[in-house]
């Protein structure tokens, strides 16, 4: 008999999946503390959660029996992955159900925002009936800027069309062709900011999209601008949006998200400009019906050793070609992410090519891990090797592998290529006898690096003095220099400079990295 906890508030069709299996129990009871959750955990092989729980480290840790978290939604930043990982427990989610109803709280937010309707609802309320404070504006004809154009992304497009507006969407993998097809404007980042009358974010939280509406961005956006966050709160910085909204820059904001939640005394809430509601996006019936029907038929499956369809955390490959290929998989992880940190142009294809020892291996799921490492930058952790050949086909990236009998005097050799409309990138790697992965070639350079902590990628001149300048730059940040490579194409002409550091350069560090006379690029990633 399998025991099951549902922390969260999950609907009834989705726990009759459970309910129904005689094999289960299920204990349906929402609004444990933290403390409690970890005192009752290893009683249960599973636990099924909303975006409510937070499913750390240490309740992990005390889930002696637990098999298999089951997200009933989209995002798993509040599982700790790594440690589900480490100890053996399945993440599973529900990516799909609740698009249409996230997609649909946008639009309501938006409108809600630009006709006031909560605030004029609180008025008449109040005993007012006052017509003149709340003249809104309309939609038609005016532009939504959308940042993150993945599932929901996309599904607001085609609603705000439907409003008549304009849309103009940033998305690293998203391309003109796309925009036409869509019959919206593809746009930069700065586009999307400078353009738009209304903004709204649909990405994950990622180290990438942390913060990425701040006051610099607020700066750059058109006065009076409309902000909206169905997504994550953390992907706007909280204290710029109060104070843009307090000098006027910015009319008006639509929130669904904080980055503390519950959030019930925030200071934007005490904004009459500002609407919210308490992480409201997926909650429709629908939603809730598809995403826990989807995640119980999952937590069924792997109880009974049947495949989950959406696993965020588990590898998939036969025990016999695992024990012959998965010290690769590692370094094929790492290779990915770290050529995705080279480019910010999108990607079109990517080429992996397997030479030396690795000419007779079973290739698909190493490339499936370097896919995985390129994708993770951007679509974050539920990427995974089961299904980053899907998502990777779903962004229109062309995906090839191919045999080399070259190895270039190493046993093994693993090469990734990324195509993008503005040329090739690439990066190899090996697995040394006796001293694991190293980074081999970047481009044209040679070089020998272990592919692991905070790597700094430094195109420079090779000329006298930057290697001092540099050096004595980062020393005034109190940034330690652990390992160095250097290699260059010729004499005075261009060169790398691959650097391990003690920790990962803020923006203040890069800028002042990037305004070093000699150095043409700097890319900051961690392996
Ligand atoms: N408020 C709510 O109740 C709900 C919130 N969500 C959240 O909405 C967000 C979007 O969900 P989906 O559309 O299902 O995810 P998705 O993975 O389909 O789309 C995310 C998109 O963001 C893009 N992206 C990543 N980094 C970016 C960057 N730096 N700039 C611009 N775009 C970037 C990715 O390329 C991807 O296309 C997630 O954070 C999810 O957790 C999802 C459902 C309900
Ligand atoms: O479970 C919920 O209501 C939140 C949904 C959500 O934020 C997600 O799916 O990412």
């Amino acid at each position: 008999m399998f025991h099951i906890l549902a922390a969260d508030p999950i609907s009834t069709e989705g726990l009759s999946v459970l309910q129904h299996d005689p094999n289960v129990t299920v204990t349906d009871e929402t609004g444990l503390s933290p403390d409690e959750l970890e005192n009752r955990i290893d009683q249960f092989d599973a636990l099924l959660v909303r975006s409510q729980t937070k499913v750390t480290r240490s309740v992990i840790e005390k889930a002696s029996r637990l098999k298999i978290i089951g997200r009933a939604g989209v995002g798993v930043d509040n599982i700790d992955l790594d440690a589900a990982t480490e100890h053996g427990v399945l993440v599973v989610n529900a990516p799909n159900g609740n698009t249409n109803s996230a997609a649909e709280h946008t639009m309501a937010m938006t409108m809600a925002l630009s006709r006031q309707i909560p605030q004029a609802h609180l008025s008449l309320q109040n005993g007012k009936w006052d017509r003149k404070k709340y003249v809104g504006f309309e939609l038609k004809g005016k532009k939504l800027g959308i940042i993150g154009l993945g599932r929901i992304g996309t599904e607001v497009a085609y609603r705000a069309k439907g409003q008549r507006m304009d849309v103009i969407a940033y998305d690293p993998f998203f391309t003109e062709e796309k925009a036409d097809q869509m019959g919206i404007e593809y746009g930069t980042l700065e586009d999307v900011f400078q353009e738009a009358d209304y903004i709204t974010v649909h990405t994950p939280l990622l180290k990438d999209t942390h913060h990425m509406i701040n006051a610099d961005a607020f700066s750059k956006m058109k006065d009076g601008v409309h902000i909206m966050n169905c997504a994550r709160g953390g992907i706007i910085e909280e204290d710029a949006l109060y104070d843009a909204i307090v000098s006027g820059k910015v009319a008006g904001a639509a929130i669904d998200v904080l980055e503390d939640e519950p959030f019930q005394d925030h200071k934007l809430l005490q904004l009459p400009q500002v609407i919210a509601t308490p992480h409201l996006g997926a909650s429709t019936v629908e939603a809730q019906e598809n995403v826990a029907i989807d995640v119980c038929r999952d937590i069924i499956n792997h109880l009974t050793g049947e495949m989950a369809q959406n696993p965020v955390n588990m590898p998939s490959v036969p025990s016999d070609v695992l024990s012959q290929i998965e010290p690769y998989f590692h370094l094929a992880d790492k290779l990915g992410t770290f050529l995705i940190h080279l480019t910010e142009d999108v990607p079109e294809e990517v080429n992996v090519y397997y030479s030396g020892e690795l000419s007779d291996v079973k290739m698909a799921p190493i490339t499936r891990n370097a896919v995985k490492g390129l994708l993770q930058r951007h679509l974050g952790s539920h990427v995974n090797d089961v299904n980053a050949l899907y998502l990777a086909e779903q962004k229109g990236i062309t995906i090839n592998e191919s045999r080399t009998a070259t190895t270039k005097g190493f046993t093994n050799l693993l090469t990734v290529e990324v195509k993008t409309n503005s040329g090739a990138r690439s990066v190899s790697g090996t697995l040394l006898n006796g001293l694991g992965p190293r980074i081999v070639r970047v481009d044209q350079y040679s070089v020998d690096v272990v592919p692991q902590g905070h790597l700094v990628i430094i195109h420079h001149k090779d000329l006298p003095g930057v290697i001092g300048n540099m050096g004595s730059l980062l020393s005034q940040y109190h940034v330690n220099i652990a390992t160095m490579q250097v290699d260059r194409s010729n004499v005075g002409g261009d060169a790398i400079m691959i650097l391990t550091v003690d920790k990962f350069l803020d923006k203040d560090e890069m800028t002042a990295l990037k305004q070093l006379e000699e150095i043409s690029d700097v890319t900051a990633v961690d392996l």
